[in-house]
């Protein structure tokens, strides 16, 4: 880095854009209005039916932290050239506003409001770009894990990506949300240290090639270590490596606990079904297979419909960079701001594409459960005000296509929207670590199969009750009839009409 700063601050990680809305913001006396904003995806990665949320508790730190620091500011004065009164305003600006999220390991689906922000105006606006950055990439390597552990089911899977990811905190923060989404372990010991997360490792081939010798590699590996994974592809899997692996877990006995083996190159179907006859043979029934190498949840299920004979598979580059689809696309779109008059007043983004028109007003969000068989029946978006929880028999509707509906009775309707934030204070307690990942694996017996198959699956509803949708299509009238308005002045002034 050409410059370093002590105090330096992630009151900076954001686009300019947002800084410049700010000034004009406050410039117009505007700032403190009450604003709401959500967040959300549109569209499920992966062609995934579901999705793992992660990234909250890097989102409250973020915001109990959020304050411009003196080298901040001189550096938006000197080099961006903001005049001095706003930035005095700037230096006192701190996140006083509330947070509403669900938390990490829930699921969650395409077009409902992952987080809601309640904010002074200009706080909404300047944190929109952290918010994004920590969400969409989290929830999408929870999202990836969570997949690939649909595909092991409950064989061991170990995270080993740090070196491939995106820089070092992509290492980090990826594994932490791989961690959620139900992997056992990481290769990354700054990880475990700091979020407790368990773990595990082998050896690379250039212990062998140090020595130039599967045997001299494994002893002095097993001199130091006394749980031994012997990796042994270097030369020859078949003829040198599990043969060596073999002869030393035999000659030191009881002196190593001879955990297996790491196949890492050649057809892994093949080789882990000649090493496992290879072990058993030699008394090594219990010896382990793991498996390394551009491995990802499509490989994995070809590679168990061969019968591969593996235990524990590390899963490196596909599944730290999300290789197949490397972006979430989750946006930030403000609902409701208040008027003049200190109500809140809903306001709607439209588009010509119709899953772009957003849903506005403040609204709550709830999980649809049957009570009698204990799955979901689907996601229901409400407005504020409405209590579904005490309704007997719920209309649900597809909200585009409504004619696709069904009645349901008999329900939980679990509100998926928790407090973090108020006013300014943390009012939420962040769950251990290994607790968001049970959630998120306890989570996933609320869903159909159909909807967490990895190919094509079912799409899971995502309804707004009727209240939100009558809603949702008086602001678009509104809209409309303010652009018609628009279009009859300027003709009348053109004098056409
Ligand atoms: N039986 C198999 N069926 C499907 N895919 C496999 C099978 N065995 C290995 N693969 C996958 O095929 C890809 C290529 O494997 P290959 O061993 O050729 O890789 P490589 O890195 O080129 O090997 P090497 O390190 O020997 O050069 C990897 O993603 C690997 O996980
Ligand atoms: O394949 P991935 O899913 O990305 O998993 C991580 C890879 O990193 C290591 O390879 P590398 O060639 O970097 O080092 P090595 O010499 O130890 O094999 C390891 O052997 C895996 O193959
Ligand atoms: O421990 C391992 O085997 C390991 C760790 C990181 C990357 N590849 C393999």
């Amino acid at each position: 880095m050409s410059s370093y700063y002590p105090d330096d601050s992630v009151a900076l990680h954001t686009d300019l854009y947002q800084i410049n809305m700010a000034e004009a913001y406050w410039r117009d006396g505007v700032h403190e209005k009450k604003a709401v904003f959500e967040l959300f995806f549109r569209k499920l990665p992966f062609g995934n039916g579901y999705a793992i949320f992660a990234g909250l508790e890097r989102v409250i730190d973020y915001l109990k932290h959020f304050q411009f620091s003196e080298s901040d500011l001189v550096y938006l004065k000197e080099q961006v050239k903001y005049p001095a009164d706003f930035l005095e305003y700037l230096k006192t600006i701190r996140f006083t506003g509330s947070l509403y999220s669900m938390v990490e390991g829930e699921l969650v689906f395409a077009n409902e409001p992952i987080m809601r922000i309640e904010a002074p105006l200009v706080q909404a606006q300047l944190i929109e770009t952290a918010l994004l950055n920590i969400v969409n990439y989290q929830t999408l390597i929870a999202t990836k894990a969570s997949r690939i552990k649909q595909v092991v089911k409950t064989d061991t899977v170990m995270e080993f990506g740090t070196r491939r990811a995106q820089e070092m905190d992509a290492a980090i923060w990826g594994t932490r949300a791989a961690f959620i989404g139900g992997l056992e372990a990481t290769s990354n010991v700054r990880a475990g240290k700091l979020f407790g997360i368990p773990v595990a490792g082998t050896h690379a081939h250039s212990l062998v090639q140090a020595y130039k010798s599967d045997y001299e590699a494994f002893h002095a590996y097993a001199k130091a270590h006394k749980d031994c994974v012997f990796l042994v592809d270097t030369y020859n899997t078949l003829k040198v490596g599990v043969p060596t692996a073999i002869q030393v877990a035999k000659e030191l006995g009881d002196q190593i606990n001879f955990v297996g083996i790491r196949l890492d190159s050649g057809d892994i179907a093949f080789l882990s079904k000649e090493a496992r006859k290879m072990l058993d043979e030699a008394g090594f029934t219990e010896a382990k297979i793991v498996v390394s190498n551009d491995l990802d949840e499509y490989t994995i299920l070809n590679l168990k419909a061969q019968g591969a004979k593996v235990d524990m598979w590390g899963i490196g580059t596909k599944l730290i960079t999300a290789y197949d689809q490397p972006a979430l696309g989750a946006v930030y779109k403000i609902v409701s701001i208040e008027n003049e008059a200190g109500e809140m007043e809903d306001t709607i983004k439209i588009s010509s594409t119709t899953e772009k028109v957003t849903t506005p007003g403040q609204k709550k969000l709830y999980r649809i459960i049957d009570r009698e068989n204990g799955k979901a029946e689907g996601d229901y978006i409400t407005m504020f005000d409405e209590e579904p929880e005490k309704e007997k028999r719920l209309k649900m509707f597809h909200p585009v296509h409504t004619f696709v509906s069904k009645f349901v009775t008999n329900f939980e309707a679990k509100n998926l929207h928790e407090e973090v934030i108020q006013n300014g204070e943390v009012v939420y307690t962040i769950p251990a670590l290994a607790d968001m990942r049970d959630y998120a694996t306890e989570n996933l017996h609320l869903l159909w199969d159909e909807y967490k198959r990895s190919l094509n699956p079912e799409e899971y509803p995502v309804d707004l009750s009727q209240k939100c949708w009558d809603n949702k299509m008086r602001n678009i009238q509104e809209v409309q009839d303010m652009v018609d308005q628009f279009q009859q002045s300027a003709l009348r002034e053109e004098g056409k009409a």
